[in-house]
């Protein structure tokens, strides 16, 4: 019975995250863009047959960037409701995020070109 419970618990939570991932996509410019970043990377993918081992590395570093873009997006949204004025403080926290969005960028920026590069060489 107990087990039961936790289940139909986890399940909710599922349900919960669906909806967050669907807000996102609804709301949040930089995660629609990404995302749209992602599926056409997926397609370069299936285009141009890469390895597994690419692929293991296209999808690690696409999983990153949009989770780090979600949580970034969930710290704004709790700063501007605890602090919808100009605040120093609320600044650094929403700077401090957006450099984890840009590290994630970068490290994701590099991963696919060490990907792609030698296919589009192979092309040219
Ligand atoms: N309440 C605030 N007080 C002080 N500075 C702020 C405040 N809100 C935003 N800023 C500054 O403006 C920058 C941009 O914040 P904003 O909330 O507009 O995010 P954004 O980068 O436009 O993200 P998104 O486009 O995903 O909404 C912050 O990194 C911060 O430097």
């Amino acid at each position: 019975m107990f087990r039961l419970k936790t289940i139909k618990e986890r399940l909710k939570s599922l349900v919960y995250a669906w909806r967050g991932l669907i807000y996102l996509l609804k709301n949040e410019d930089s995660f629609k863009f990404q995302s749209l970043f992602s599926i056409i990377f997926i397609i370069a993918g299936f285009y141009f047959e890469i390895k597994t081992s690419e692929w293991f590395a296209q999808l690690i570093v696409i999983t990153i960037v949009l989770s780090i873009e979600g949580l970034n997006s969930a710290i704004e949204q709790l700063a501007n409701y605890i602090q919808p004025d100009y605040d120093e403080n609320i600044g650094k926290v929403k700077d401090i995020a957006a450099g984890a969005v840009l590290v994630s960028g970068i490290f994701a920026l590099v991963v696919l070109l060490l990907i792609y590069i030698p296919y589009l060489l192979a092309i040219i």
